[in-house]
């Protein structure tokens, strides 16, 4: 019996990441846990895992906030949706998004048409909490986070509700979100 959960057993998830064909992808906004419940569902499911802002960071060879500043936003968005169209291409077993990528509409039509998009969905207030304790997202440095989040959490929600695949990422073990999502696919596929 595996440590992982206390419902399921290693078979069973086994099971499940067998029948995924496609890169699981997750979207939502910044803080949701894109990152670090992605790393634990690919543990989960014995699959690769990348980070989109991770390898944007790797392209371009400087941090995303050093981007934003050099280039400007939108020099950042066109680095984003080639970055995310290779990573899907090379069919990487989970993908961490940024949390705006699902917002451009190339990148949305083609995680929704070559993999399963999984929209993490949290409380704005959880998400100020959280993204407060690292200064790396260029989005929340010139206002107040909450107003901010509020406001992108309004803007993007059309977009995120998209995915095939809603879960909440509230507070609590990651491995309990990454479960979820497990279940979630299951019941989805
Ligand atoms: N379910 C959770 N319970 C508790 N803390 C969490 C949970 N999910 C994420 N966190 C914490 O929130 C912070 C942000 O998480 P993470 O970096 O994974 O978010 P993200 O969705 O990748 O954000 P971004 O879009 O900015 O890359 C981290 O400190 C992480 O440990
Ligand atoms: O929500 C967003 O637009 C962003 C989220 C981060 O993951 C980074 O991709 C970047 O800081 C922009
Ligand atoms: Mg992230």
């Amino acid at each position: 019996m595996t440590q992982q959960s206390e419902t399921w057993n290693d078979a069973e998830i086994a099971r499940v990441a067998r029948r995924i064909d496609r890169p699981v992808v997750l979207v939502g906004l910044m803080g949701v846990g894109k990152s670090t419940v992605g790393r634990k569902l690919a543990t989960l499911l014995s699959k690769s895992f990348v980070d989109a802002d991770e390898a944007i960071e790797d392209a371009a060879q400087m941090p995303i906030t050093e981007i934003f500043d050099r280039f400007g936003e939108s020099y950042f968005r066109d680095g984003e949706r080639r970055v995310i169209a290779r990573l899907i291409e090379e069919r990487h077993g989970v993908i961490a998004t940024g949390g705006g990528a699902f917002v451009n509409d190339v990148t949305r039509a083609l995680i929704l048409e070559k993999a399963i998009a999984v929209w993490i969905d949290c409380e704005v207030a959880t998400l100020v909490e959280r993204t407060g304790r690292r200064n790396v997202r260029p989005l929340l440095r010139d206002g107040d986070p909450h107003e901010i989040l509020t406001r992108l959490h309004r803007e993007r929600m059309p977009f995120y509700s998209e995915a095939p695949i809603r879960v909440a990422g509230e507070d609590g073990p990651h491995l309990d979100t990454a479960m979820a999502i497990v279940e979630a696919i299951d019941r989805w596929l």
